[in-house]
């Protein structure tokens, strides 16, 4: 069912700060910041050749991710993403399975145009994993 590791996400503080390191710091190729309002975030992608890493903000005030930059003030890891190619079956295996799938179970788009889902980091070792149909 998964596929390839799409992308590791970190959520960040500061996103323009955490940007210069990886560009001037890592070297790394940095993408410009994506607003995501539907998603509560702002986010930059770096592409390694094998996979992504998404940088993350809270944008706006119902982010999704407040709660753990609370707990995580200076950041740290937030999720991995995999790649399945349907997102719809994938979630009825995972439900039928007894994993939660969050929000309302339906896919919405992510940062890559594509549908995406959560999974209750409970239910897989404190671990938040996105899925996302490629
Ligand atoms: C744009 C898109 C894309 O790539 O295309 C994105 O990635 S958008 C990326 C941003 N969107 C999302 O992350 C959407 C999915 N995330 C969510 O719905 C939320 O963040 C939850 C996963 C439900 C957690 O929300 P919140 O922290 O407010 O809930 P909570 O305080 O009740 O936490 C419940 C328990 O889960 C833990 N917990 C929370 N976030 C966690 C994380 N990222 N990794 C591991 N554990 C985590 C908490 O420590 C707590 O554990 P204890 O009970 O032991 O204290
Ligand atoms: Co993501």
């Amino acid at each position: 069912m998964i596929g390839r590791l799409n992308h590791i996400a970190i959520a960040v503080p500061d996103l323009a700060a955490a940007s210069a390191k990886y560009r001037n710091l890592l070297g790394a190729h940095v993408g410009q910041p994506q607003p995501l309002p539907e998603h509560g975030v702002t986010v930059v992608f770096i592409d390694t050749g094998n996979t992504k890493v998404e940088l993350l903000e809270p944008l706006g005030d119902t982010s999704p991710i407040a709660a753990f930059l609370e707990r995580n003030p200076s950041g740290g890891m937030h999720h991995i993403c995999f790649e399945v190619p349907d997102i719809r079956a994938a979630a009825e295996v995972l439900k039928s399975g007894g994993a939660r799938v969050l929000g309302d179970g339906s896919p919405r788009t992510g940062a890559h145009g594509k549908p995406v889902l959560f999974l209750h980091p409970k239910d897989f070792d404190g671990t938040l994993i996105e899925l996302e149909e490629v």
